[in-house]
């Protein structure tokens, strides 16, 4: 790529205020997120070199979060990194995070912002150990007019009020995708200068898939219309669907969303007996919430099975959702088995 036609992240969100489309405290936002993302990476990247493998806690005592489960190494550090990166306030009044009980304002001696943050430090955090991409997924928010010290509450907003979007992947190359409501694009780290380079502009969802991502292994305690949707996925152009499908399952969320963003197919994490006590188990704010604005911007859909994701009003931060999300027909496809079911 000659340096003239190499639209960096810096350049492009630029672009992006030029046109009106986003604020300089939201720019600025995106690239404190973004710059912490390279930290997560580099520790990501040094894996057993750099000591950041296996569980936090000390002296064989798990570190358990709000979520009840035991926090890796790279879950705390990770966090650390991106509460450090953006401790000093300027486009923020507040942020909240998925190994964090409750969200923090940003202490009244930093000049307060207008957005709220919310984010998962790490996500994929069992692929940790076994050199498996993991990310960091993040959503935007306003503060609400009037509040100076935002508390949970102020950041229960549905979906549609996300002024931004985005996760960072660390694979085989780091890549940060984004969205600020005007389409999906993906940038990859040059490492050689530092920098995110946009190496794919208008990220688009084919309509139509023949993938489709679940951790199979959940099967029995699927609810009816999951059963009878993936049943007959399985049983191919033999049966209803007409057409074969492929299984993939990275069991890092980002991971599969960005294939899905990348070459169409659909995730779905769906309500099970086993989850159903938590209302499912991938989180409606930092994890469901920035990846639907991610795929509807790419002209995919997203979906709880029974309503657009991104009209839920939360009823708390750490709540959780059932999830389909991907190529619009296969999303409308699985949303038709639970209406079915739904109406007898
Ligand atoms: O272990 P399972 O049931 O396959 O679930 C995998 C899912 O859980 C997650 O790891 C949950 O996210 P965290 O790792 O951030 O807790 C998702 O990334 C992934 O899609
Ligand atoms: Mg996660
Ligand atoms: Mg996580």
């Amino acid at each position: 790529m000659s340096p003239s036609s190499t639209v960096s992240l810096t350049r492009h969100l630029l672009e992006e205020q030029r046109a009106g489309r986003i604020n300089a405290d939201a720019r600025l936002l995106i690239e404190v997120v973004a710059r912490a993302c390279k930290s997560i990476s580099i520790a990501v990247g040094k894996g057993a070199l750099g000591g950041v493998l296996g569980d936090a806690g000390t002296a064989g005592e798990a570190s358990i979060n709000i979520q009840g489960e035991a926090q890796k190494k790279l879950d705390v550090l990770s966090n650390e990194i991106l509460m450090e990166a953006n401790a000093w306030g300027g486009h923020l009044a507040g942020l909240a995070s998925e190994e964090m009980d409750h969200s923090q304002p940003i202490p009244d001696v930093h000049p307060r912002g207008n957005y709220l943050l919310l984010f998962d430090p790490l996500d994929g955090s069992s692929n940790i150990d076994v050199n498996i991409s993991v990310g960091t997924i993040f959503s935007v928010l306003r503060c609400p007019d009037g509040v100076t010290t935002p508390a949970d509450e102020h950041y229960l907003q549905p979906g549609t009020a996300q002024v931004a979007a985005g996760y960072c992947t660390y694979g085989p190359s780091t890549m940060l995708v984004l969205t600020i409501g005007h389409g999906t694009h993906a940038f990859t780290l040059d490492r050689e200068i530092g920098s995110f380079v946009l190496t794919q502009r208008g990220m688009t969802i084919p309509e139509e898939t023949k993938e489709f991502a679940v951790n199979m292994s959940n099967q029995r305690f699927w609810e009816a219309p999951m059963q009878a949707y993936v049943g007959d996925l399985l049983a191919g152009k033999e049966g209803p669907r007409g057409k074969d499908f492929n299984m993939r399952w990275v069991a890092s969320m980002v991971a599969d969303v960005h294939r899905i963003l990348t070459r169409g197919g659909i995730f779905s994490y769906p309500l099970d007996s086993k989850c159903a006590a938590k209302g499912g188990k991938l989180r409606l704010m930092y994890e469901a919430n920035p990846m639907s604005f991610l795929v509807e911007q790419a002209g995919g859909a997203a979906s709880t099975g029974r309503q657009r994701m991104l009209e839920v009003q939360p009823t708390g931060l750490h709540q959780r959702v059932p999830v389909f999300l991907g190529s619009k027909a296969e999303v409308e496809a699985a949303v038709g088995y639970h209406a079915r079911h739904d109406a007898g």
